[in-house]
């Protein structure tokens, strides 16, 4: 069994469990009652490398990252340092996080919030409206087309903005068949948990201009960034480096400044 199998068994466990407390109509009770979704699409694309900084305290690769015990306050730094948006680890057994922590981290910024996690059912979109998020991601190696399919519309139905994830050209495909207009290419493998920084070298010429590309993981600083810049990159998803670092809001900052100036991108490509 694969990582990513592993870590879906578990999400499904915990799902159930959700399910068996909050019926699906109160869930859409509470999502009707937060206010409207932000318009993550706007948020990611314009002048400029976008950053989107994750609340993240551990990981399948590389387990306990940092403790993370206020995530608003983390999530307020951020802000502060000029994130776009703030993912939110909401996947309990392996990466540590919670819909808790969506709820306080929406409590606390104005930025849109992604949700991240492994959806693979409308209830969990509906939970993530519910908690506040505003784009939810969905892992392309972990849907069957039809699925993945009707989780994009459903969660635009539902005023989410879908970031459909890719790792490899099959997958890239697949996410354009199925309408995706936000596509982040990992540079982590899931099944395997391997990082490659060149998936989006290879990848973001194949997509089309009018597709919002997202570089995700293994952004170390604004070098990287950079780099990523040179090859298409919309925006960047970092996490580890953001969490493990002593000055976030430093680090977003010194990310979000190295992406405003195009200029910086002049010398850098790969020639
Ligand atoms: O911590 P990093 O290397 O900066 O990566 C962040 C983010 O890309 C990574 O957490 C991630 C990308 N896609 C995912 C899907 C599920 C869980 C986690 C992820």
């Amino acid at each position: 069994m694969s990582v990513l199998d592993e870590i879906i068994e578990g999400v499904r466990e915990d799902l159930a469990e959700r399910q068996a407390r909050v019926s699906l109509d109160e869930l859409k009770e509470r999502a009707a009652a937060v206010p409207p979704a932000k318009d993550g699409f706007a948020a990611l694309k314009g002048e400029g490398v976008r950053v989107i900084c994750e609340v993240k305290r551990s990981s399948p690769s590389k387990g306990a990252l940092a403790a993370i015990a206020d995530p608003a306050a983390l999530a307020v730094d951020y802000e502060t340092g000029g994130a776009s948006v703030i993912s939110v680890l909401t996947e309990q057994r392996r990466f540590g996080g919670s819909l808790a922590d969506l709820e306080a981290v929406r409590a606390k910024v104005d930025i849109p919030l992604l949700r991240k996690d492994f959806v693979f059912s409308s209830y969990q979109l509906w939970e993530a409206r519910a908690h506040g998020a505003d784009i939810v991601l969905l892992i392309v190696a972990a849907l069957e087309q039809e699925a993945l399919v009707s989780l994009i519309e459903r969660a635009e139905s539902i005023g989410l903005t879908p970031l459909v994830e890719a790792h490899d050209e099959d997958e890239a495909q697949r996410a354009l068949d199925a309408g995706a207009r936000i596509v982040g290419i990992n540079a982590r493998n899931l099944k395997t948990l391997e990082v490659d920084r060149g998936n989006f070298a290879r990848i973001a010429p194949e997509l089309p201009d009018h597709v919002v590309k997202i570089a995700e993981s293994g952004v170390r600083g604004p070098h990287d960034l950079i780099a990523y810049a040179n090859d298409g990159a919309d925006a960047v998803l970092v996490g580890e480096s953001l969490v493990t670092g002593k000055d976030p809001k430093g680090a977003v900052a010194d990310l979000v400044a190295a992406g405003a100036h195009p200029a910086l991108r002049h010398g850098h490509g790969k020639g």
